[in-house]
């Protein structure tokens, strides 16, 4: 689904900070995967050229055999509406909406009829487990509903590929825990490609695979069990 080669990323500035140093990384369609690394080691700035967020300064992001790093702001635009969801370890919701309204935005931005919005924003709603939760407002939530709200958002439209930047890194060990076995089963059952930047540990034993990352360089990737 994703394949990166010799993926360099420099960010200039005062001095040059080289985020990322020759990456080489393939990611199949149903993989479930963790990041890891120490602070500054790039994880963040992978996420983002996986994404289409952001272009490396040299090097190829091929996404279905189609170079992101040479494509045009209007076709990235079009691949991260179309392929990518995104979660945030700061959910990122819109606080004045209430959960059924945010859950419903990315569908209204991509011009969704209203019938198709309710039908698919009540079975989202439902495969996270927020169905009483649908009228209330964000800050009525505790972290790990909102983040299950998050869930419900990128879950909506169906992209194939879930970005995830510290999903648990806000919560508690129970709360994550349920995160954790969401994303899990949203996998299983939907067959989405997951790629997961985490500092825990715990968390990253949820995936298949571990990609360990140090000074912008990959230094480990390797196969976990994944918990069923
Ligand atoms: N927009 C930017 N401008 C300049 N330097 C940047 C920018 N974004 C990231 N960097 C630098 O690139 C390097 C990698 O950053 P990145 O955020 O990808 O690391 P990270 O592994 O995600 O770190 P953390 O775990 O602390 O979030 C760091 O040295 C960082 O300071």
């Amino acid at each position: 689904m994703l394949k990166l080669h010799n993926v360099c990323k420099s960010y200039e500035g005062k001095s040059q900070v080289t985020a990322l140093a020759g990456i080489d990384l393939a990611i199949g369609v149903g993989e479930m995967v963790a990041i890891m690394g120490p602070s500054g080691s790039g994880k963040s700035t992978l996420l983002n050229l996986m994404g289409g967020l952001d272009i490396p300064t040299s090097g190829e992001v091929l996404v279905s055999g189609k170079d992101l790093a040479r494509s045009n702001e209007k076709e990235r635009s079009l691949y991260r509406r179309s392929q990518i969801s995104y979660i945030f370890q700061a959910y990122h919701l819109m606080p004045t909406l209430k959960v059924n309204q945010n859950v419903a935005l990315p569908l209204h931005l991509a011009g969704v009829s209203s019938g198709e919005i309710s039908r698919q924003v009540a079975r989202v709603l439902q495969e996270v487990g927020l169905v009483a939760r649908a009228n209330h407002l964000p800050d009525e939530l505790s972290g790990g509903e909102r983040q299950r709200v998050a869930i419900a958002r990128a879950l909506v439209t169906g992209a194939p590929l879930l970005l995830a930047d510290e999903p648990t890194g806000n919560l508690d060990s129970a709360r994550g825990e349920e995160i954790l076995n969401l994303l899990r089963s949203i996998h299983r059952e939907r067959g989405t490609t997951i790629v997961m930047v985490t500092h825990d540990h715990h968390a990253a034993s949820a995936c298949d695979r571990l990609i360990k990352l140090r000074d912008g360089r990959v230094e480990g990737d390797s196969a976990l069990g994944g918990k069923q």
